[in-house]
Formats: C-alpha cells, structure tokens, sequence
C-alpha cells in the first residue's frame, strides 16, 4: 500500500500542529505508524490522500450514523449555508432539533446546545453544582467526558491509549473536587456515599464505558447508581456523548429505562458538524442564564449549519427500519469477529449494543474486562496494533487504539460487513 502522501502530509503537520493532531487519538500513537490522511469520505468509505479505500469503522468517532456525506445532511447543510452561515441569534431550526431531541429522549424536557461533547458535560456539572450547592463530583476510571479541567481526572480515550498520568495543568484543587470510581463497582459507590454525600453535587457516568474499549454497565448497575444519587440528594449525569442516537434512538437511556436528571449529547445530534448539548429536567435546565443564574454562553453555539445538520439525521434515523437495520448489521459483525477469533484460538471479549461495537483481543482465556484496571490488566494491546495494521492493509479502518469503541452506520450493507468479516478472518489467521 503506498502511503507516501499521508507521510509527507504527516511529517509537515507536525511542524505545524502539535503531534501533527487537533485530536490526539488521531495520531496512530496506540498502534504506531502513520495517520492516514483522509481526503474524502462516501458511505461506508474513506480515502487517503494517496487514493487508497477503505471500509471507515470510525465513522469520525460515532458522529456519522449515516455514513459519510449522506445526500440529505449536504442538501440540509447546502440550502442552509445559502442563507448564511451565523447569526449569533435565535433561529427556527434551533426550535425545530430541540423538539426533535426532547421527542425522541424519554428524560429531556429542556435543552440547551453547544459546540463539542467537552462544552456539554463542563456545562452539566456546573449546573448540577448549581443546582445542589455543592462541589464535589464523582466520575468513573477509563470513562471520558471530554478535556475540562475537573474531568481530565483518570480519564480514558487518547489519555488512556498515550498511557498519561492525569494531566499537567489542571489545578490540583479542581482535581481534588473530582472523585474516582472503578465502573461497575456498585458498592464501592454505595462506600463513597456513605462517607461524602452529602458532598455530592453529581454522579457522571458514561452508560456503556467506550473510552476504555466497549465495557456494558452490569445488569442494574446505572439504575443503582441513580437510586444513591436520589438518596443523598446528588443529580445523576448521563453522559450520553457517544451512546445518544446508537445505542436506541432515544439513547441508552431508552433502552435500560433509565431517567437521568441531566443528558450530555454530542456526537450525532450535529450529523458530522460541531455540536453538542446538554438537557433535561425543565425545573434543573431554568438554572441556565438568562431564565437562571447559571452562566453558560457561546458564540456559535446552535449554529444554523449544524442544527440543519443534525435535525436532517435524526428524521433520516427515525424512518421506519433506518435504525433496526443498522444494529442488526453491527450483530452480524460482532457476532462474526467473535467467530473469527475462535476459529483462530484467540482470546477475544466482544461486545455491540445498537450501534457501536467493541472487541478485547484477551491476553488469557477465562478473563473479562469490567473496568478500566482490567482492561489494563487483561488487554493485549500489542496484539490489537498488529491486527489494526493487517486490517488497515486489507482496507479496513478501525480505532487506531485497542481502548477505543467501534461504530457501523446505515451506509454499511451486510455485503460490506461481509468483506470485513474476510479480511478480519485472515488476519486473525495470521496473528
Ligand atoms: C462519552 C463522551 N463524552 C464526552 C466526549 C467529548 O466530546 P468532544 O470530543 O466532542 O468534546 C466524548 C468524546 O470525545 C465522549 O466519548
Ligand atoms: N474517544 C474520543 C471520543 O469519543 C475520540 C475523539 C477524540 O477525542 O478525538
């Protein structure tokens, strides 16, 4: 495969730009190697500067549901920008995702938009502060919920796969405030409590932890949490950035049940373009200046281009079978990388919910990871990096990171899955 391209575009980046990155995930540092450079996307397909296809699993980290540049999200964009670009005033379309999101997310009442899942989740934790008078707040090891301050705390994502210690620059009375958990570990929650809750302003959590790799919360555990939250007067955040529209098109919150005071959202509710949001309850979303006191702004913030974005994905993602048919294409490719690795004889953990996927290439058998010490105890990383590398070889575009979920989009047909399946069983033959 040539890669001439990517490598000369990668070795000016970084004169450039940091790493040669705006994202550090997009590095290749958790795999080695060069970061393709993507010059176009169609489908379920991208291609690097150098012409080379590949099958996009990344989907630009979950946001394109409906694959790359769907007709009817350019046709949004595209009669939108001919009006204008930003108005930095209210717009119909702002009026028009909001019903969109508080119709389809069983707990959202209110919401307000940002630009990026790191601006929701900051947001919701100071209106949780807001609300309860209180400062502290507990997150989970491995979970992450973007880079502010006070929650760049054990965080997961590239901070996981770099393998950094809590970053450098957060100040330690900011960290001091944030409390960490093991996911999964409802009696070490119950313990905290115990000691400090009547501290708590707010438990965040992701629902299934995808920044660590693909762990599913165990059965009731969301719900336990909520319940302690209730109980010493804390608000229980979801942050729902990655799992919002994929997991069930009303959220992760529709299909375990569950009622959060506060929804983080990102990801597909911008349709590829920067939003993010975060809502729910009215009487806790009228905190939020000017109805509240809670100061939260942004100069783009509901940006017309976006909002037109996300409102053409959602009505897509809500037509009769759009969305069955995207999970039942995710099962038929967890289900066949599961088979792969046991035809192979390697210890695997698979794992899809709607529409993300996930899967551990196991340093044992009999081993599962539920958190993030786990992952670091049983994961074979090294091993993820040369399948990455064999795949990326065949055409095939997963996470550059052996922590970090996967996600298929209604552009992948069970033909396409199928060649991926090929290309997945030989390269695990070679492994
Ligand atoms: C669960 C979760 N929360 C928050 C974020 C932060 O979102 P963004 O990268 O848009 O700032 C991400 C992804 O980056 C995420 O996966
Ligand atoms: N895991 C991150 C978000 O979900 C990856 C996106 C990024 O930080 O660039």
């Amino acid at each position: 495969m040539n890669t001439q391209e990517s490598e000369r575009l990668f070795a000016r980046a970084q004169e450039l730009i940091p790493g040669g990155v705006n994202s550090p995930v997009r590095a290749f540092r958790g795999v080695g190697g060069t970061p393709r450079f993507i010059e176009r996307g169609a489908g379920a397909f991208i291609w690097d500067a150098d012409g080379n296809q590949y099958t996009d699993y990344v989907l630009s980290w979950g946001p394109l549901v409906l694959g790359h540049a769907p007709e009817v999200v350019l046709k949004a964009i595209a009669e939108t920008a001919a009006k204008g670009t930003s108005y930095g005033a209210p717009t119909a379309l702002e009026n028009q995702l909001a019903e969109q999101v508080v119709g389809m997310v069983p707990s959202i009442e209110q919401i307000r938009f940002v630009n990026s899942g790191t601006e929701a989740c900051m947001s919701a934790l100071r209106l949780a502060r807001a609300v309860t008078g209180r400062e502290k707040i507990v997150k989970f090891s491995g979970c992450y919920h973007g880079h502010a301050d006070m929650l760049l705390v054990q965080a997961g994502s590239g901070v996981a796969t770099l393998g950094l210690p809590d970053s450098p620059g957060v100040p330690k009375a900011t960290a001091a405030s944030t409390l960490t958990l093991s996911y999964n570990d409802l009696e070490g929650a119950k313990s905290l409590f115990a000691e400090l809750g009547t501290e708590i302003a707010a438990v965040i959590v992701e629902p299934i932890a995808a920044n660590m790799g693909f762990v599913p919360p165990a059965d009731g555990y969301l719900q336990g949490l909520h319940d302690l939250c209730k109980q010493h007067g804390a608000l229980f955040i979801l942050d729902e950035v990655m799992t919002g529209f994929r997991v069930s098109p009303g959220g992760a919150q529709a299909y375990w049940g569950l009622d959060p005071d506060i929804t983080c959202l990102g990801k597909v509710i911008g349709g590829g373009l920067p939003v993010g949001a975060y809502a729910g309850k009215k009487a806790i979303m009228q905190q939020v200046a000017p109805a509240g006191t809670m100061y939260q702004a942004g100069t783009l913030s509901g940006n017309p281009l976006a909002m037109a974005a996300g409102i053409a994905t959602l009505t897509e993602l809500q037509k009769p079978g759009v969305f069955d048919e995207i999970v039942q294409n995710t099962h038929l490719l967890t289900q066949g990388i599961a088979h792969a690795a046991a035809q192979a004889g390697i210890p695997l953990q698979a794992g899809t919910i709607g529409t993300m996927f996930g899967f551990y290439f196991l340093k044992e058998d009999g081993v599962q990871v539920t958190d993030y010490a786990t992952a670091k105890q049983y994961v074979d990383a090294p091993r993820y990096a040369t399948f990455f590398h064999k795949m990326l070889e065949r055409g095939v575009y997963l996470a550059p990171s052996a922590f970090e979920a996967g996600f298929v989009s209604a552009a992948h047909t069970p033909e396409i899955i199928q060649s991926t399946l090929d290309a997945i069983q030989e390269s695990m033959r070679e492994l």
